[in-house]
């Protein structure tokens, strides 16, 4: 089974609270929502391969250290996931960007998808699939699914609320899949909404409530 991370950084959990609060409105959510993206990616680059390379300092030659290996692609799932882009490409400029398009049916709470481009050479790639909910997780599965049919093989989850339901049904069905959460959040309601949660994402991310 692949690594779930609940990344409980006080500076973390402080921003949370700021984007549960009901009260903060769009300019502040949007941004607290890349900001928490942004310390994210420190932790979820952890484990990003280095090199030996030869510089020189002003004083010396000297072999030091320089990042190595597969290279990333951001992949938001829309709407929501772009709330998160920027935040990490803060902290990883060169990574390239691909875009898989998803909904959840009112109703069925099932995934739809309606949108997918990708860097063509994905192959290659660690992907860093971004979303701030998981919450049935049949979103983040679908979208998993679609890029596994694709050929990604090298694949990190992060978002910023999860629920149980959601990290299990991931679990089981992208058991490779390492999961990196901001907080794990009690349960989902009769709506499939997560509680405390923070609301609809999308919805609080560009005003459409
Ligand atoms: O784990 P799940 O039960 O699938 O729910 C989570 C999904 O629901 C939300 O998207 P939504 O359908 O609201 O689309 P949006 O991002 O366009 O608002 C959220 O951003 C996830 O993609
Ligand atoms: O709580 C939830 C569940 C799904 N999607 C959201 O945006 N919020
Ligand atoms: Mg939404």
């Amino acid at each position: 089974m692949a690594k779930l991370e609940v990344m409980d950084h006080p500076l973390i959990q402080h921003k949370l609270t700021i984007i549960r609060d009901k009260n903060t409105g769009t300019k502040v959510f949007r941004e607290v929502v890349n900001e928490i993206a942004r310390l994210m990616a420190y932790e979820v680059s952890r484990d990003m391969p280095l090199q030996d390379v030869e510089i020189e300092t002003p004083l010396v030659k000297s072999v030091q250290k320089e990042i190595a290996g597969k290279k990333v692609a951001i992949i938001p799932i829309l709407r929501a996931g772009l709330g998160m882009v920027d935040g990490m490409l803060d902290l990883i400029p060169a990574a390239k960007v691909g875009h898989v398009g998803m909904y959840r049916d009112h109703e069925t709470f099932e995934p739809v998808e309606y949108f997918v481009k990708l860097p063509s050479d994905i192959k290659e790639r660690q992907l860093l699939v971004v979303d701030p909910m998981l919450a049935t997780g049949g979103s983040a599965i679908a979208a998993i699914d679609s890029l596994k049919k694709r050929g990604a093989t090298i694949i990190k989850f992060v978002c910023l609320v999860a629920a149980p339901e959601g990290i299990k049904a991931l679990q089981e069905a992208h058991p490779d899949v390492d999961i990196y959460t901001a907080s794990l959040d009690e349960k989902l309601n009769e709506n499939g909404y997560i509680l405390p949660g923070l609301g609809d994402a999308g919805d609080r991310l560009f005003g459409t409530l």
